[in-house]
């Protein structure tokens, strides 16, 4: 198939991060070594894991090496960012999936209390239907990089603090879960009789690649930094996944709201799209939402005409490169990038991501379904 041909071919296999067929990472901080320790002994103290995984990549985002671990505890599988998600996949192919596997899990958004308030109402059921009596029950909080845990313990510790606001005083109560013994382990409390505390610290996992694809996927969720795969190989990806899945045929309901407001947005190059992340204070303006709303429907367009247009196969590995090359060239008119500039390349690259992690290309599940009985 192109999409795994050009993922080796096109995307450089062995200059990447990556040892070849996917493997360790040559990135991996010394660092992280003694926190995978030091989460093996807080897993070993807790009783129940929250793994916190990726809604776009349900799989990849895991951690096969730490899963005889994870699935020896009671453990709840959070997947997060549910709102960057194709919700039909999600709800119905995924759903079916996790069912089959035994598996308890809840899809979240970690910045939505409502959705946080749910996992909960999971976590203490499967707490309360085994343990009665513990004076003091742990929860801890797992994942790979980026997928929503410091989020997800923020919103548990709001939460915490309605249900039980003498934590107030004290920010953080500290736990003994071993009789007798005093452990310098902080959480929050959640549930009363018996006592619930999650970790306020989550275990961060280090993402596990066997193959390229998987590495690819992760550095687009954001699990693993640009720097180490590039900007431009992450992007090339995503319009090889965009043009084989035939995405773009779907983005047909184009207007001529880009041409209408294109004056007003000639003269704004210089606006960042870091500006789309969420912020508390300071939500972007009318102009600014506008901007962005004709960014994305100038990048959908190019892409939709690209496509449609293209009278090459996508499945065959050089159709597939030429026409991700001349993408590049519509994208940069497209994103308002100036012809002459020396790094336009790694320019369009950031913008076309940063508009697809930030879901205005539309909700995305990376990973497929697997076969029934073939673990998660
Ligand atoms: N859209 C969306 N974004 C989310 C959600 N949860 C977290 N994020 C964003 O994802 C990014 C990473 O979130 P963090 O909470 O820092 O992730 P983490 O797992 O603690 O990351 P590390 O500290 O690298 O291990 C941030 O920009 C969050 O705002 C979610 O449910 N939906």
């Amino acid at each position: 198939m192109g999409l795994k041909r050009i993922i080796k071919k096109g995307l450089g296999l062995g200059e990447m991060g990556f040892t070849k067929g996917g493997g360790n990472i040559n990135w991996f901080p010394g660092h992280m070594a003694a926190a995978t320790r030091a989460i093996k002994h807080r897993l070993k103290i807790s009783d129940l894991v929250i793994e916190v995984r990726d809604s776009r990549i349900p799989l990849s985002s895991a951690h096969p090496g730490l899963q005889p671990q994870l699935s020896a505890k009671r453990r709840v599988i959070a997947l997060n960012k549910k709102d960057l998600a194709n919700p039909n996949i999600l709800n119905v192919k995924w759903v079916r999936h996790f069912d089959s596997c035994k598996q308890d899990y809840i899809a979240i958004n970690a910045h939505s209390r409502s959705s946080v308030q749910k996992l909960l109402e999971l976590v203490e059921l499967k707490l309360k239907e085994v343990i009665s009596r513990e004076p003091t029950l742990l929860v801890m909080v797992v994942g790979v990089p980026n997928v929503g845990k410091s989020a997800l313990i923020n919103s548990i510790h709001q939460i915490a603090l309605s249900r039980f606001p003498v934590q107030e005083k004290t920010k953080r109560a500290t736990v003994g879960p071993l009789p007798g013994v005093t452990q310098d382990i902080a959480g929050f409390k959640i549930a009363h009789r018996p006592s619930i505390y999650v970790l306020d610290t989550p275990g961060v996992l280090v993402p596990s690649i066997p193959d390229i694809e998987t590495g690819l996927k992760l550095a687009l969720s954001g699990s693993i930094k640009d720097s180490v795969v590039g900007e431009e190989r992450i992007a090339q990806y995503l319009l090889a996944v965009l043009n084989t899945r035939g995405t773009p045929l779907h983005w047909r309901h184009l207007n001529n709201r880009t041409e209408v407001s294109q004056s007003e947005t000639e003269n704004k190059h210089e606006y960042n799209l870091k500006d789309l992340r969420p912020k508390r204070r300071k939500p972007p303006n009318a102009s600014d939402v506008t901007y962005i709303e004709d960014l994305v429907t100038g990048v959908q367009r190019a892409l939709h005409v690209s496509l449609s247009e293209f009278d090459g196969n996508v499945e065959d590995e050089n159709d597939l490169e030429s026409l991700i090359e001349q993408q590049f060239e519509v994208l940069q008119r497209a994103l308002k990038i100036p012809h002459k500039a020396s790094e336009a390349r790694l320019m369009v690259s950031k913008k076309f991501l940063t508009l697809f992690r930030t879901g205005k290309l539309g909700p995305f599940i990376l990973d497929d379904v697997p076969d029934a009985n073939s673990g998660f």
